[in-house]
């Protein structure tokens, strides 16, 4: 079973997330993860770079950009499980404004601008057959807070991709972060419920 968790994370909490559920994952799955940046590729540089470098999503990323960019293309070849995550803004996923709105609220992650998960589900033709989560991470209040995770689930259902658990929630203290006490081990642990889902 191979698994691909996909991320994007402004201040890099879903970054920490993504990277503990794949640590959970790995107890049943051959695991990579990616930073969402990865995916992209510069116009004319030709097809997107293959996501093979496992558990550090570390590829540089591409400077200076804000808006969606144009070659943003979903690499799926082999991935039995896709699990894709990143921060709540405005009750959702990111858009290009809400990022912009981020970096002006603290330092974020290089190049974490350029593209969103949303951006990917925009491209992404088609997920037949492909077994699917969701996760992001969003602010440790009890006011509605929104999910990007729900919206992700719900376009990554409507491409038919099979949802394999509920979307989580990973909650931060405060808009750059830290996650909230307990968050940690509750991603690690969902990584591993993922691991035994899949089996069945
Ligand atoms: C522009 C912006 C909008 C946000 N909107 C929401 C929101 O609607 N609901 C929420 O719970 N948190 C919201 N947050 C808090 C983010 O969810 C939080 O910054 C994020 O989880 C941190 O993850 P990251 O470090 O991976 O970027 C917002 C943060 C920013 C910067």
């Amino acid at each position: 079973m191979r698994a691909l968790v996909l991320y994007e994370s402004m201040f890099g909490n879903s970054a920490i997330v993504a990277r503990l559920i794949a640590d959970g994952l790995a107890t049943g799955c051959e695991v990579t993860v990616a930073d969402i940046r990865e995916m992209v590729t510069e116009p004319g540089a030709g097809p997107t770079a293959p996501v093979t470098e496992p558990g550090t999503g570390t590829t540089a990323p591409v400077a200076g950009r804000t808006a969606a960019p144009a070659r943003l293309t979903p690499a799926l070849t082999d991935v039995d499980l896709l699990v894709l995550g990143g921060p709540t803004h405005a009750f959702s996923m990111s858009r290009p404004a809400t990022r912009a709105d981020a970096a002006r609220q603290g330092p974020i992650r290089d190049g974490a601008q350029t593209a969103g998960i949303r951006d990917f589900l925009d491209r992404m033709p088609q997920l037949a057959g492909v077994r699917v989560a969701a996760f992001d991470t969003r602010s440790n209040t009890p006011l509605p807070t929104g999910s990007a995770g729900r919206k992700a689930m719900r376009r990554l259902r409507g491409l038919g991709g099979r949802q394999v658990l509920e979307p989580a929630s990973f909650r931060v203290e405060s808009a750059q972060g830290p996650l909230a006490p307990g968050e940690e081990a509750r991603a690690r642990q969902w990584g591993e419920t993922l691991a035994l889902s899949v089996r069945r």
